[in-house]
């Protein structure tokens, strides 16, 4: 039988846990950021590491997902000190939002202000290639407007207010901030701005389900993120979200697209490296000036 799975809720478990971190490293890192599936080399480009794994943490879940190693990487990016989750955890793994979603409490507790969340997923948009790169403008949670929100229960106003707004989830200053970053790097061609959507999986979406998702005005969809957004939203963190198509969704029963897990793996660890440069190049323009107006909007498809 399955162990009951430990309340990671209360304010006074997230704060065991920072604390137990604090005195472990002299780090104090601004900026969280959490490696998708197959993405964990974002993580090893750090400098000044410390690594601590899952399971030596106090109150830390584990990972059990093939491309989600199960560490936490202290270091420095671009010399901006971060702190990066080497895997995340998904509501499908039998987690609870509260669990799914301790890392984030964990971080603002530390001082993180600003969080970065990567993940792979599906692309719903006809113009999207399999490994472009799409900033998340903005969120449908298919789990959410069902009822599961990461936020569900009492709430603790040490932690956040009990009606947090979603209509600025996603920071406008980080997106362009991102934007910028992409086409300094010459970028732009494989680059857009859309929405993602989170779906409960693990399974993946039949046909039908894709068309209804496009038509809900969907650019992409996972299974993970959302909760983690809320949840950075609630305690007031900033959020930058960016998914890497790995796939695309198949929207027609004579198209040849199959996903799985295996083939989205091998995308994200080929395009590991065009994050990799990416989130070195946005933490050193976050370094240089956090709050400065952007001069321009840029305009991605
Ligand atoms: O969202 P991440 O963790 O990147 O992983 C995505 O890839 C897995 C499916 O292949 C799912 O876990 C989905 O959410
Ligand atoms: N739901 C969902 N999650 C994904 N993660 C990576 N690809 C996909 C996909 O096509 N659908």
């Amino acid at each position: 039988m399955a162990r009951a799975e430990e309340d990671r809720s209360s304010y006074e478990v997230c704060k065991e846990t920072a604390d137990w971190l604090r005195a472990r490293t002299a780090q104090h890192p601004k900026t969280a950021i959490i490696c998708g599936s197959g993405l964990g080399d974002l993580a090893d480009v750090l400098e000044k590491k410390a690594v601590f794994p899952y399971e030596d943490i106090p109150h830390f879940p584990r990972s059990t997902v093939a491309g989600h190693a199960g560490r936490l990487v202290f270091g420095e990016l671009s010399g901006q000190p971060c702190v990066c989750m080497q895997g995340r955890f998904h509501c499908y793994e039998g987690y609870s939002g509260s669990t799914v979603t301790f890392p984030i409490r964990v971080f603002s507790l530390l001082g993180v202000e600003v969080l970065i969340t990567t993940n792979a997923a599906g692309g719903l948009n006809h113009h999207f290639q399999v490994g472009d790169i799409m900033f998340i403008r903005d969120h449908i949670s298919m789990f959410g407007l069902g009822g599961q929100n990461p936020l569900r229960g009492p709430n603790d106003e040490r932690l956040g207010v009990r009606f947090p707004c979603m209509s600025d989830a996603y920071d406008p200053d980080l997106l362009s901030l991102a934007m910028e970053s992409a086409q300094e790097l010459g970028f732009q061609s494989f680059v857009h701005a859309g929405v993602y959507c989170m779906l409960a999986g693990p399974s993946y979406e039949t046909i039908a389900e894709s068309r209804v998702l496009q038509a809900l005005g969907a650019d992409a969809a996972g299974m993970s993120t959302v909760p983690e957004v809320i949840v950075a939203r609630h305690c007031g963190l900033r959020v930058l979200g960016l998914s890497l198509i790995t796939n695309r969704a198949a929207t027609s029963y004579s198209s040849p697209e199959e996903a799985s897990h295996e083939a989205v793996l091998r995308v994200s660890v080929a395009r590991a490296e065009a994050l990799c440069r990416l989130l070195a190049r946005l933490t050193a323009r976050l370094g240089e000036s956090p709050r400065a107006p952007r001069p321009q909007p840029l305009t991605f498809i």
